[in-house]
Order: structure tokens, then sequence, then C-alpha cells
């Protein structure tokens, strides 16, 4: 059965990032007291580097053993490796390069000038066989079942990158796909799919600022994910849309939690 999504509101963007980046340590720490290692699912965009960069700041982050962390991402650029745009060299920025992670736990998508060159497709499948490996006999499906998978929230409702109406939204069969003709730039990328993404354990789905206001309120009156992809993101335990007060502004009012801060 799907989860109901759980909703908390915070004041404002910062202290969005601090209390997510707080969640998101106990959540890894638990995570490795009880099954040695955990698994987190990155996500770019504006969000996702603010709780990154709280995570860095945080004194709390030596609590997490960093080398029993198996890190994905969502989505990607297709780019070079090295290109500013790349959501990875981003989080390399804000958190991953002062952290003692194990290089060969960091599970990067390919790169435009990687193995697969400018071939995106192959990109794409290279990356599913390697979240096929990872997935263990109790996992089931083809990718391993996350502890956390974290998804910015775009102001068109997109996740990862699956955009509305497009091709990639409808996609059943594989965990990764090459995105092609993105309207946001740049517009070639990897990303996991709705089935992958439902894979994981915990799915928390961040937006701040109201430019995101009308993207949350129509994601969470169910209107299909073809048309709002976020609607379609959610975990087998749980999802949690983690906002701020300008981001839940135009949620109706039976939505709305009544004790967030
Ligand atoms: O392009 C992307 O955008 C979304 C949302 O970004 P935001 O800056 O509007 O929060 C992000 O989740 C995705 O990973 C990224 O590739």
């Amino acid at each position: 059965m799907t989860p109901v999504p759980q909703l908390v509101v915070h004041h404002d963007k910062e202290l969005m990032a601090q209390a997510a980046a707080a969640r998101l340590i106990t959540k890894i720490v638990d995570a490795q007291s009880a099954r040695g290692l955990a698994s987190v699912v990155l996500t770019g965009g504006r969000n996702g580097n603010a709780l990154l960069a709280a995570i860095a700041a945080s004194p709390a982050r030596d609590a997490v053993d960093w080398s029993r962390l198996e890190l994905w991402w969502g989505d990607e650029r297709f780019v070079p490796s090295a290109d500013p745009e790349r959501n990875a060299v981003q989080a390399a920025d804000e958190l991953l390069a002062h952290v003692p992670l194990d290089p060969a736990r960091v599970h990067y998508m390919p790169a435009s000038d990687g193995l697969d060159g400018a071939d995106v497709e192959a990109a794409a499948e290279r990356y599913a066989e390697e979240l096929a490996k990872a997935a263990g006999p109790e996992d089931r499906t083809l990718v391993p079942a996350f502890d956390v998978l974290l998804l910015g929230v775009g102001p068109d409702t997109h996740v990862a990158s699956l955009f509305p109406e497009h091709p990639g939204v409808r996609e059943t069969a594989r965990t990764v796909i090459g995105v092609r003709g993105a309207p946001k730039p740049p517009p070639t990328r990897i990303s996991l799919t709705l089935p992958a993404i439902r894979a994981a354990r915990e799915v928390w789905l961040l937006a701040a600022g109201e430019d995101k206001a009308d993207a949350v309120a129509l994601a969470l009156s169910s209107p299909g994910e073809l048309q709002a992809p976020a609607s379609g993101a959610y975990g087998t335990s749980r999802t949690l849309w983690l906002l701020d007060r300008a981001a839940a502004a135009k949620l109706p009012p039976q939505l709305y939690p009544p004790a967030s801060a």
C-alpha cells in the first residue's frame, strides 16, 4: 500500500535545511547501527545542496561513519565530469569533499566524458547495471532498498529528471533512463525512474521558497504523476515532505500540518 505522505513545515528554508540535516544524520547513524551500512540517494538542486551544506556545518556529522555509507544519485546532468553543473560536483563542494567517504561506495552517475562518451542511453544502462549488482536477494527490485532517497521538487513538480508529461515519467520497465530535451537546462540528463525511486524505504521530498508553492499544492492534491511527477514519488515505508512556510503557503488547509515549527 502507498504510504500516506507526511508533511513537516519549517519556518524558513535555513531552518528546513538544518532540521533535514539533523534528521538525515540520525537516520544514517541508526541504519549503520542496525545493519552496518547505510545507503542514501542524493538529489541536486538548491534544497538538496543546502541540506548537504547544513550537514557539513553540523558538529553531529562526526557521529556518522562516513566509510560505511553507500551514496547514489537520483539524477545527473549529462555534462563532462568536472562541469560545475553536475550534481555530483556541487555535492562535493558542499559536503562530499569534506568527509572521509570510501570512494568505492560513492556511485556517481556517468558523465558525458566517461566510458560511454555522449551516448546517454548507454550511460544510463551502465548505472542500472551498477544498481542491479548492489541489490541483494532480499531486495524485490533491481535496485537496493535505499534507506533514504532525497528528491528536490522543481517549480514544475519535477523530481530527479522526471518532468511533467515527459516520456521518462511513463517509464515502468527500466530503473534508469537517459533523458533528452529536458525543459530545464541542461537538456541531456540521466535519471532514476519512478519504479526505482519507489524501491527506497524512505523518500524525502524537499521544497522551500515561494516559487515551489504551486508545485507543492499541485503534487499533494494528487493530479497523477504524469502531470505532477512528485506525486508519484513515495517510499515503501515512509514518504516525507520537508517544506518551509513559503512552499507550503498554497496547501489546502486540510493538508497543512497543525504542529509544524
Ligand atoms: O535540475 C534539477 O532540479 C531539481 C530541483 O532543483 P531546485 O533547484 O529547483 O530545487 C533537482 O531536484 C534535480 O536533482 C536537479 O537535477
